[in-house]
């Protein structure tokens, strides 16, 4: 049944459950809808509605385990939230292959965020440019008093850069606030400034602002991670081998580096969310800055060291907090950063990248080798049981029938549990 109208005046206004309850009957769903969406797990109906708009319920997601991780000397357990199967496997798996190296080395490139001011109605661009430049001791005391409190922590205003952009509108002079957001993601508290700092480079050139926003494309807050799988661990020089291959294939081809990118964010967003970020800001980092040659490329390098081993490494940009958005709010958030002890947003984004890096080996090393359908169809079964109805017991007995006959296909599941019921 469709929907009678989208027009509900005043939803907002009500509770959660009163809207649940209102969104029941517009959508004409039975009552058994209410008991479930009113069950709310751990995120309690009123802190989940402090979050966003018009909330009704919420939506549970897996959170698993990363194991065998050593980051720069330290063993770390990292929580990752994610729907897909394999995904939590994968990063076990490949940390496990390179422990005896000393697992991941990380680093990190700085905590600076860029706000943008767009500047049009200008004639004389390189003029307005110099101008803007030279009011750059104005623009630092404006952007520090809006955050005083980011000041107190060591962050504030470190820099300007003033472009000058051939837009089909007319030429555009964009000014790069760039602000050290030390342990926030940065984007209100960047944004503030840039709305602060507007007017007074209306008043300086003449010309009219537009957008005054943070830039996703983080790329002076890049997180770097690099680890050694040595021969012996990976099972030989063919796996290497088809590993680097792989890694020529993203490195060589669009089409292909997405999917590769795309294994990569497996883990990347799956620690983004647990922890309560912003995924969509550090996948358009992430993907912004794998696009920034002008060919989309690998967010990773794959080499061979003076040994013959295999050498990974991962630059990308990673803009997360440890304040602000959701990673206070959401208890759960705060208890993924508990059990990686951390205590810095630094030390968050190298653990991320690590992740990221482990979870591209696994899979590169999956599609070199057997190809990724053994493993992750295998861990996908119990998946593919519960979709087609299977409840306790026969979701694992028709995972392993799936797994044994080869075939993890939905009709292939719906037939052994028909015949386990009969
Ligand atoms: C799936 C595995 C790990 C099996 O790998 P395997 O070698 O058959 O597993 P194993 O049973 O020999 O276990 C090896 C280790 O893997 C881990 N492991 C093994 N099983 C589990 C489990 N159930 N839960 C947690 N950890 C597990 C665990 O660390 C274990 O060591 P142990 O702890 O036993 O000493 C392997 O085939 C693999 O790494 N595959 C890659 C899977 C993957 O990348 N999945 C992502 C989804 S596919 C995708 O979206 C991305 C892609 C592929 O398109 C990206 C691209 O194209 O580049
Ligand atoms: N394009 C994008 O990516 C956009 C993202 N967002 C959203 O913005 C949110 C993140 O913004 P963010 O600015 O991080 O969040 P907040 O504004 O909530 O938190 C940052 C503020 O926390 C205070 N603070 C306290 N201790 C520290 C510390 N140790 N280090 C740094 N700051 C500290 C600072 O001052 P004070 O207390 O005075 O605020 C700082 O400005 C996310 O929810 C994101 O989804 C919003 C708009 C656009």
């Amino acid at each position: 049944m469709t929907t009678k109208t989208s027009r509900i005046p005043g939803l907002h206004n009500l509770s959660p459950k009163e809207r649940l309850q209102k969104v029941v009957e517009a959508a004409g769903l039975n009552e058994q809808v209410l008991t479930h969406l009113g069950n709310t797990g751990n995120l309690d109906p009123a802190t989940a509605d402090s979050m966003i708009e018009n909330v009704i319920g919420t939506l549970n997601v897996p959170l698993g385990i990363a194991t065998n991780l050593v980051i720069d000397g330290e063993e770390v357990l990292v929580p990752m939230a994610t729907e897909e199967s394999s995904v939590v496997a994968a990063v076990c798996n490949a940390a496990r292959q390179c422990r005896g190296t000393g697992g991941f080395t990380t680093a990190m490139s700085g905590s600076l965020m860029i706000a943008q001011v767009q500047l049009v109605g200008i004639s004389n661009p390189e003029f307005a440019r110099l101008q803007i430049l030279e009011h750059k001791s104005d623009i630092k005391r404006v952007c520090d008093e809006t955050d005083p409190v980011l000041l107190k922590h060591g962050g504030g205003f470190r820099d300007i850069e003033v472009r000058i952009l051939e837009g089909q509108t007319g030429p555009m002079v964009v000014t790069h606030l760039i602000v050290d957001t030390r342990d926030a993601m940065g984007a209100n508290a960047v944004n503030s400034m840039a709305e602060a700092v507007a007017p007074h480079i209306e008043e300086w050139t003449g010309g009219r602002t537009y957008l005054r926003i943070l830039s996703n494309l983080a790329d002076r807050r890049l997180a770097r991670a690099r680890a050694t799988w040595t021969l012996e661990d990976i099972g030989g020089a063919e796996v290497r081998d088809g590993i680097l291959s792989a890694y020529d294939f993203a490195h060589t081809d669009s089409y292909r580096a997405a999917t590769h990118n795309k294994g990569i964010m497996n883990g990347v967003s799956a620690v983004v969310l647990a922890t309560g970020n912003d995924t969509r800001a550090v996948e358009a980092g992430a993907h912004a800055f794998a696009a920034r040659s002008g060919q989309y490329d690998s967010l990773t390098r794959w080499e061979v060291d003076a040994d013959g081993n295999l050498s990974g490494s991962i630059e990308m940009p990673l803009a997360v907090g440890l304040i602000g958005g959701a990673t206070r709010s959401h208890p759960t958030a705060r208890i993924a950063l508990d059990i990686m002890g951390i205590e810095t947003a630094d030390r968050l984004a190298r653990i991320i990248a690590a992740v990221g890096l482990a979870q591209n080996f696994a899979a590169l090393k999956a599609l070199a080798t057997t190809g990724i359908q053994k493993g992750h169809m295998a861990l996908h079964a119990k998946n593919i049981a519960v979709a087609v109805g299977a409840t306790g017991e026969e979701v694992d007995k028709i995972a392993k029938e799936l797994v044994s006959l080869g075939k993890v296909r939905m009709d292939v599941a719906e037939e052994i549990l028909k015949a386990l019921r009969e």
